[in-house]
């Protein structure tokens, strides 16, 4: 595994992106587009195919494959992986053998992207996450077949969008899915349970999610801007038996086995989805 950027790329310097078809772009694929194009990348070349027909700003729209235009460089599959098998043959008939397909889909691993797609030039699975809309994402990328000039294009490409890892194999990518992908779900609920008790000890409920918010933010921010270690900001909050101290020893026992629970149940499901993906026949494959 290795790290690509550790901050989003530059913006400004305006990069035309490859022909992209975005089938589906709902929540993650039209954050990726929003932080790309706030970056001033230019997607004069490119679709986003949504049978709603609901406009994505900056992007031509169109409602069936049919009306997308010629076969795309980048077909990004940006649906849910429950859909792969009904989407998949349709697909398939865009895709030439200088089409990468590039999927975003949770779980659904190369093998069974490769079989679907015996044409494409190459099969690479990326797993971003919604802060991309702000290029302060974190984005894995995975491909067993994709050559360098590929793997040039979408590194420029995704760097623009925060932290980018490329994989070496697919469990790291699964991972990278669980603690990242999913990752903002499981903060914005920290924070939340923050405001919450806050809100508890009679602070103006708005202001107490505010100063959640501002807090998880803060020691975010704290931390990547100087590299502190996790310790060393705690050694630097925590006062001898002082009111951090009462509180880290009700939550230091709790939280590192509740989190691990959290991200093991979410690699689990990713298991079953990359399952029920591979097998035709299963109940969910055939969803
Ligand atoms: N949300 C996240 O944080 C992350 C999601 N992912 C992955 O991204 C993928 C999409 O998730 P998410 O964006 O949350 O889901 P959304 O429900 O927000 O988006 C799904 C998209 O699929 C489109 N769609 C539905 N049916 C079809 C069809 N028949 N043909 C083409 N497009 C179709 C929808 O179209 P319409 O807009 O018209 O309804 C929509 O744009 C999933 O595979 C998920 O695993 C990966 C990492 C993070
Ligand atoms: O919940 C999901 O399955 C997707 C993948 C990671 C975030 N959302």
């Amino acid at each position: 595994m290795s790290v690509v950027n550790v901050t989003a790329g530059p913006a400004g310097s305006p990069v035309l992106a490859p022909s992209i078809w975005f089938v589906g772009c709902g929540n993650m694929a039209g954050a990726m587009v929003e932080g790309w194009r706030s970056a001033g990348v230019d997607f004069s070349q490119s679709v986003a195919i949504r049978p709603s027909g609901t406009p994505v700003p900056g992007l031509r729209t169109v409602q069936t494959l049919g009306e997308a235009g010629r076969p795309p460089e980048l077909l990004l599959l940006g649906f849910k992986p429950q859909m792969l098998r009904e989407l998949a043959p349709g697909l398939a008939n865009w895709v030439t053998s200088r089409t990468a397909v590039v999927s975003i889909l949770a779980g659904v691993e190369v093998a069974t992207l490769r079989e679907l797609f015996p044409r494409a030039q190459a099969v690479v699975r990326v797993m971003p996450n919604v802060a991309c809309a702000i290029r302060r994402g974190v984005t894995g990328l995975y491909s067993a077949d994709a050559d360098e000039a590929l793997r040039t294009r979408l590194r420029q490409l995704f760097m623009i969008l925060g932290l980018t890892v490329e994989c070496t194999n697919e469990a790291e990518l699964a991972t990278i899915g669980s603690v990242a992908g999913a990752g903002p779900a499981y903060v914005a609920r920290f924070i939340e349970a923050l405001a919450r008790a806050g809100e508890a000890r009679g602070l103006d409920p708005q202001l107490s999610l505010t100063i959640a918010r501002e807090t998880v933010f803060g020691t975010g921010w704290l931390a990547a801007t100087t590299g502190a270690e996790m310790d060393e900001i705690v050694r630097r909050v925590r006062s001898p038996n002082g009111t951090t101290a009462a509180g880290l020893a009700v939550l230091e026992p709790e939280l590192p086995a509740l989190v691990g629970r959290t991200i093991d149940a979410a690699a689990r499901r990713g298991a079953e989805l990359a399952a029920a993906a591979r097998a035709i026949d299963s109940p969910e494959g055939a969803a």
